[in-house]
């Protein structure tokens, strides 16, 4: 077996191999010399879990200096559902305020009511200066505008970054409340190094919550940012030819397990943002599963994340740091966050 890690790099000079090849190329060489033939084991596993527990311990300490000036961050959550899945998210979502000493108040609405129900809970909760941040829980029943509820949300205290108005801050460079998922995916990133700065980034899924932010936080001139950035979405010609140009792969069409190693180029960094619950023949009678079919892009990526231990926990991380940063903005006390 030859090493063939000069000629890829002789290759990148001449610009017939794209600077995540070298990367790759280049990890493997590190550690073994023979490197001529790809070494699965070699790819990282990106631990979402650990990169959400050193947030969360930042976002902790900015609590205690809110409290030492009598400020307790407060996040209200709304739910009008009764999808089982919403309904675990969101008391994930009250567990981990607890954790870090925000205080949560949660509202349950039947989903039959008419939206006018949901539009006067927002009102109070805008109104009342405990909470700081709002979510109402996605997906409203069919009956209530998912648009006027976006914009009932005092923009101050919309801590999903949903509102019109945050969404332009964002797009204009000066963002109030990045929205949680793609935050989370810049911060998971950051943790391992890997630089989004000049590199080829493509974004499946155009949704408002994960695929336009994501995109939009790509393009920034900022860490984390100054990515090539292409945009897929179903109706794009050739797909599999764009996702592998990808240095770094980000799924988020809502579609299981619709990425698989054939559209990973060699050495990309795959983020999966799926979360799909499939039947499965276990107790719960459901498992979680991805955008990406995990084991066969593990085989192409240098570094993936996992479903679940993934992104999600980093959505609920950023939700936290939102909230935190809402109680200092309303309350004028300064605090110090990653
Ligand atoms: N207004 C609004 N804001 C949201 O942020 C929002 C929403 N609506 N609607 C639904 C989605 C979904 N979402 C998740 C957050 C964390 C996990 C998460 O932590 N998942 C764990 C596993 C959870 C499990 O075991 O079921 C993991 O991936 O490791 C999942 C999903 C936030 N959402």
């Amino acid at each position: 077996m030859t090493c063939d890690t000069e000629s890829v790099w002789k290759k990148v000079r001449h610009g017939t191999a794209s600077a995540a090849e070298a990367r790759a190329d280049e990890k493997f060489d590190s550690v073994d010399r023979s490197c001529a033939t790809v070494n699965p084991t070699m790819t990282t596993i990106i631990d979402g879990n650990e990169v959400a527990d050193q947030i969360q311990s930042e976002v902790s300490t900015c609590v205690d200096t809110l409290r030492d000036d009598g400020v307790t961050p407060g996040l209200a959550t709304v739910l009008m559902s009764d999808d089982g899945a919403s309904e675990t998210y969101v008391s994930m979502k009250q567990r981990t305020c607890e954790e870090l000493g925000i205080e949560s108040f949660h509202h349950e609405i039947d989903p039959d009511e008419p939206a006018e129900v949901l539009f006067d809970r927002i009102d109070e909760l805008n109104e009342d200066p405990a909470v700081h941040g709002i979510l109402v829980q996605m997906p409203v029943p069919d009956h209530v505008e998912k648009r006027a509820v976006l914009e009932r949300i005092d923009p101050v205290k919309d801590v999903d970054g949903f509102h019109p108005e945050n969404v332009g801050k964002l797009v204009a460079g000066n963002a109030r409340y990045k929205p949680c998922t793609p935050h989370g995916v810049q911060k998971m990133l950051a943790a391992y190094d890997i630089e989004t700065e000049g590199r080829d980034a493509v974004v499946v899924g155009r949704s408002d919550i994960v695929g336009k932010p994501m995109a939009n936080l790509f393009i920034q001139r900022d860490d984390g940012g100054n990515a090539t950035t292409t945009v897929c979405h179903s109706r794009t010609d050739d797909l599999a030819a764009k996702t592998r140009e990808a240095d770094i792969l980000v799924a988020a069409a809502g579609v299981p397990e619709m990425i698989d190693g054939e559209m990973v180029g060699e050495g990309a960094t795959v983020v999966d943002v799926g979360i799909n619950r499939v039947d499965a023949d276990n107790e719960k009678g459901y498992e979680l599963v991805g955008d990406v079919d995990f084991e066969s892009a593990k085989e192409k990526a240098s570094a993936i994340t996992p479903v679940p231990g993934g992104v999600g926990p980093l959505t609920i991380a950023m939700l936290m740091y939102n909230t935190v940063k809402g109680a200092s903005l309303q309350s004028g006390v300064p605090v110090d966050l990653p």
